[in-house]
């Protein structure tokens, strides 16, 4: 066995072309941890085709609007890299960038481990707030491919770090940075939104923690920010069911209609940016800001290679390694 340790960052993966959107969003709805229908593979297959293709060409859409792929392996390559180097002098450690949906997909990193033979894994989601359906989903998806693969490797799961203290600097020194790119850069005229990717209320009143550590994580960026309009809402919901109000949508409008003429949107739950901050918040929330009077509505990069944040997951490793 090799006395390396195996750094994995899991994230969710996107599509890296159009014709990858329809396969992509299949791997999605296949997820127990995202939806479980009885008899399992017996519906599970038939219905996450169904879906797939239903939703496929909207959104395509948005990954047409942003280039015609996701970036998110790009940037979280980046993470990977930068937390390569940051963690250099700190142990023997070799990150590696895991995906839930699309490659390099977690039966391919699972067997790559294997074959160099590390007997360690640090585990290391790329959410800072923990669901079932996300870091839930990445850790249950990892056991599953380590028995399929007859490895044992021991795993470390890094299960939420909403609160850990330069990840939350680092979004402070962002909204700070993006203050001054407003014509009034007076926080009392700028209104604050922190936008949570959604999840269906079922999920949460099944007893789902995400809900609880966004709101832990909104207020303390709060009271460190001391800004005077703030609010949190809900983006990205897919399908008919309830999902966690207030959809961010209607906030802009309610906004919008009590005269707010600057706002500054922060995507929470991402450290990285994708679709859902290029394309939702970044093209469809931005039209409908300008549309409804806003003249001046910006959105905050996701953290990305920011060395705060590459700070903080440096941080979070070490922390998951028990002393020798
Ligand atoms: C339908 C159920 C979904 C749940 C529940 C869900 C939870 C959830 N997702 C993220 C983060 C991301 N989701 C992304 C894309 C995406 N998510 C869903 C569905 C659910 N997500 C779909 C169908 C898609 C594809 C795009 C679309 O069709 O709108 C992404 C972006 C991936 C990319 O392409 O770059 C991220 C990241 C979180 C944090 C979360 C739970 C709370
Ligand atoms: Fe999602
Ligand atoms: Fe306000």
């Amino acid at each position: 066995m090799s006395d390396r340790v195996a750094v994995v960052l899991c994230n969710l993966g996107g599509p890296d072309s159009l014709a990858a959107v329809r396969p992509f969003l299949f791997n999605l709805f296949s997820d127990p941890d995202i939806f479980r229908l009885p008899l399992g593979w017996l519906t599970q297959r038939p219905f996450a085709s169904l879906i797939a293709w239903r939703r496929a060409p909207e959104a395509a859409h948005g990954y047409a609007a942003i280039g015609g792929k996701s970036p998110i392996l790009e940037y979280t390559c980046a993470q990977a890299q930068a937390l390569q180097q940051a963690l250099a002098d700190s142990g023997p450690f070799d990150v590696h960038v895991c995906m839930r949906y699309w490659h390099p997909l977690t039966d391919e990193v699972v067997a790559m481990l294997k074959q160099k033979n590390y007997a360690r894994v640090i585990l290391l989601p790329l959410y800072p707030q923990y669901s079932i359906t996300t870091t839930g989903s990445a850790y249950n998806e990892f056991q599953r491919q380590c028995r399929r693969a007859n490895y044992q490797p021991s795993v470390t799961l890094v299960r939420q770090w909403y609160d850990q203290p330069d990840y939350q600097a680092a979004i402070v020194n962002t909204l700070r940075a993006e203050l001054k790119k407003f014509p009034d850069p007076d926080p009392a005229r700028i209104e604050l939104l922190f936008s949570a990717h959604g999840l269906p209320q079922k999920i949460v009143n099944g007893g789902d923690p995400y809900e609880r550590q966004i709101r832990a994580t909104y207020d303390a960026l709060c009271a460190q920010l001391d800004w005077p309009h703030t609010t949190l809402c809900y983006q990205s919901r897919v399908g008919p069911l309830e999902w966690l109000r207030p959809y961010t949508d209607d906030v802009i409008r309610e906004k919008a209609a009590a005269g707010v003429k600057q706002m500054l949107v922060y995507p929470i739950a991402f450290v990285s940016d994708h679709v859902e901050t290029l394309f939702e918040l970044g093209i469809t929330y931005a039209e409908l800001a300008r549309a409804q009077g806003i003249a001046h509505y910006r959105v905050a990069p996701a953290l990305n290679s920011h060395p705060g944040f590459i700070a903080a997951l440096k941080s979070l490793v070490l922390n998951a390694v028990p002393a020798p």
